[in-house]
């Protein structure tokens, strides 16, 4: 049986503007194991980051609820930590200042000043970043900024860790570079990972599962993908594999083919209607 580390159960989410509610997420439900690396693949606008951000605490669902680790998700906690697209490192802090804020706080009763220390250090090189750790953000590149990022995520020792594409404001070298370590970094740490990402190579390459959500309004869990690929993951021979291939095409055919078919759908039902009212009215 599935050890259900992390469940999202029935979450709904309306949001209301100016008097109108627009449903974003309808019934979604998602089991994730403990170590699990999901990636949430789905058109631009589907409600990605609202579910993000459900799990996160950082907005409450409508209905439903998150579950983690037996605990319900009311708010924002250190058991749960975000990186976003953009880096969100104080400008006025070094790299080792940025992580030392997160990981003070955590720990500041937990661990000594030199664990601290330590602690810090230790996240900083492990994403190759220990020979930066007095520059600051405006010194460093974007690339680095991310690293920079998930070591202070990471350093948190977050039951989940949740990205939201991480990499998609970075040059394609530079996030095959930064998917090599989140890989690494994962296969050592076996860290529960949710990532958003628009790249299906990304998704296949790194996840577990990939959860395609259909198109909004009122997105849904779609399809589920199990990733059967052994690791550790090499994309130059992976390039070659029939499976990769496979399900690389299973992903396209639901975006481009299954999604666009419904939103066509949508489409030719709405025409119809409109169709059918401006007879009525004509009659
Ligand atoms: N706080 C909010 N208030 C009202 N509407 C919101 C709010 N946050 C998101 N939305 C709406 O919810 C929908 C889903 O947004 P969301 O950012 O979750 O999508 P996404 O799939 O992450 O998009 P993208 O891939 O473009 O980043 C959009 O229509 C957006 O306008």
């Amino acid at each position: 049986m599935t050890a259900r580390y992390l469940s999202i159960e029935q979450v709904d989410m309306t949001f209301s503007r100016a008097g109108v509610d627009s449903q974003v997420l309808k019934n979604i439900n998602l089991n994730v194991e403990r170590g699990e690396y999901i990636a949430i693949i789905g058109h631009s606008g589907c409600g990605k980051s609202t579910l993000l951000n459900i799990v996160a605490g950082l907005i409450n669902a409508t209905s439903g609820a998150v579950i983690l680790d037996g605990k319900e998700v009311n708010d924002p906690g250190p058991d749960r930590s975000v990186v976003f697209q953009n880096h969100s490192l104080l400008p006025w802090l070094t790299v080792y200042e940025n992580v030392a804020l997160a990981v003070n706080k955590t720990f500041a009763r937990t661990r000594s000043k030199a664990e601290r220390h330590a602690w810090i250090l230790k996240n900083l090189e492990m994403v190759g970043m220990s020979a930066a750790l007095h520059k600051r953000p405006d010194e460093i590149s974007g690339g680095m900024k991310q690293r920079v990022g998930i070591a202070r995520a990471l350093a948190m020792e977050p039951k989940v860790l949740l990205l939201d594409e991480p990499f998609g404001a970075l040059d394609a070298l530079t996030r095959a570079h930064l998917q090599e370590e989140v890989m690494r970094i994962q296969e050592e740490l076996h860290n529960t990972i949710i990532m958003i990402t628009h790249d299906v190579d990304e998704a296949v390459l790194l996840s577990d599962r990939i959860v395609m959500l259909t198109n909004g309004p009122s997105a849904k869990v779609g399809e589920i993908l199990d990733i059967d690929l052994p690791r550790p993951r090499n994309r130059i021979t992976l390039a070659d594999d029939p499976r990769y291939n496979h399900y690389r095409q299973e992903v396209l055919r639901f975006l481009y083919e299954k999604q666009r078919k419904v939103e066509d759908l949508a489409e030719r039902r709405r025409k119809e209607q409109s169709a059918a009212a401006l007879e009525k009215e004509r009659a």
